[in-house]
């Protein structure tokens, strides 16, 4: 299997998206959004965007951490292909010849899904993030908040990472939190817990 999912943390990374229609904006704005740092190679100048002209494109592929490819221009996203050697490159025109896909996403609080198809069908990925959507529920979204308050107390409590995975999972199991969670009552849950490791 060629491809890997990877969640990379973007906070103050260096991105240069070559194209400025609408697939390099979506691209821009998605990596805005997460904090990187995002120059967009194009000789129009757009509002709300860093722009900078294409003659200037080989400096800017110099810079950045992560080239992202995306204009209609096939001979123009080769030449910015080839610049970016070995760096982290997204084609959005032709997957194969980039080492990054951007998949399709949804988060719920924290829990975050990326749906990819390999690049056979954008459309089915888009289709199949709301059917998954709709299986997970408030009670899932509780739980992960719940293991996380379970799992930062017993790091101070045991030092065997084994013996801690027993009591997530015990934790996870328990009738009693289970119920707690269906009724929205993270509370009730959280003081259980607190309860359950005093013994
Ligand atoms: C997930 C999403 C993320 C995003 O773009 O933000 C995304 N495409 C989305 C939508 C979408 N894209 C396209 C359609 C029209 C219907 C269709 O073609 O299916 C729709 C549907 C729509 O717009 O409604 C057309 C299209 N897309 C690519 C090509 C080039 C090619 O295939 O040659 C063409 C043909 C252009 C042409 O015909 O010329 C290529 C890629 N698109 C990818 C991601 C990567 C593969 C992901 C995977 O394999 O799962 C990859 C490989 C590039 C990459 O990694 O960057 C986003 C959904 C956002 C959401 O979830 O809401
Ligand atoms: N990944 C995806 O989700 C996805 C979706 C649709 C299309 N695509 C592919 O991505 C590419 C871009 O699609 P789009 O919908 O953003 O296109 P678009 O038609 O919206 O935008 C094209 C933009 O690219 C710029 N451009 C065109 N030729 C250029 C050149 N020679 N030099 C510099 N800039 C140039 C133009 O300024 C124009 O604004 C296409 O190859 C398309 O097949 C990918």
């Amino acid at each position: 299997m060629a491809w890997i999912p990877i969640f990379l943390n973007v906070t103050g990374k260096k991105i240069f998206v070559l194209g400025s229609g609408e697939v390099a904006r979506r691209r821009a704005k998605k990596f805005i959004k997460a904090g990187a740092e995002v120059i967009l190679g194009s000789n129009k100048s757009l509002r709300n965007f860093n722009t900078k002209p294409l003659h200037e494109m080989e400096k800017w592929i110099k810079w950045a951490d992560i080239v992202i490819v995306a204009t209609p221009d096939k001979y123009l996203n080769e030449k910015a292909t080839k610049l970016a050697k070995n760096k982290l490159v997204n084609r959005a025109d032709d997957l194969i010849k980039g080492n990054i896909a951007i998949p399709s996403v949804f988060s719920i609080n924290d829990i975050q899904i990326s749906i990819f198809t390999k690049g056979k069908s954008p459309l089915m990925a888009k289709y199949l993030k709301e059917k998954i959507k709709s299986c997970i529920n408030e009670e899932d979204v509780l739980n992960v908040e719940l293991q996380n308050y379970a799992r930062k107390k017993i790091k101070n409590l045991f030092n065997d990472h084994r013996e801690r995975k027993k009591i997530l999972y015990k934790l996870f199991n328990d009738k009693k939190i289970k119920e707690y969670l269906k009724d929205g009552n993270l509370e009730k849950a959280k003081n259980y817990v607190d309860k359950l490791l005093q013994r």
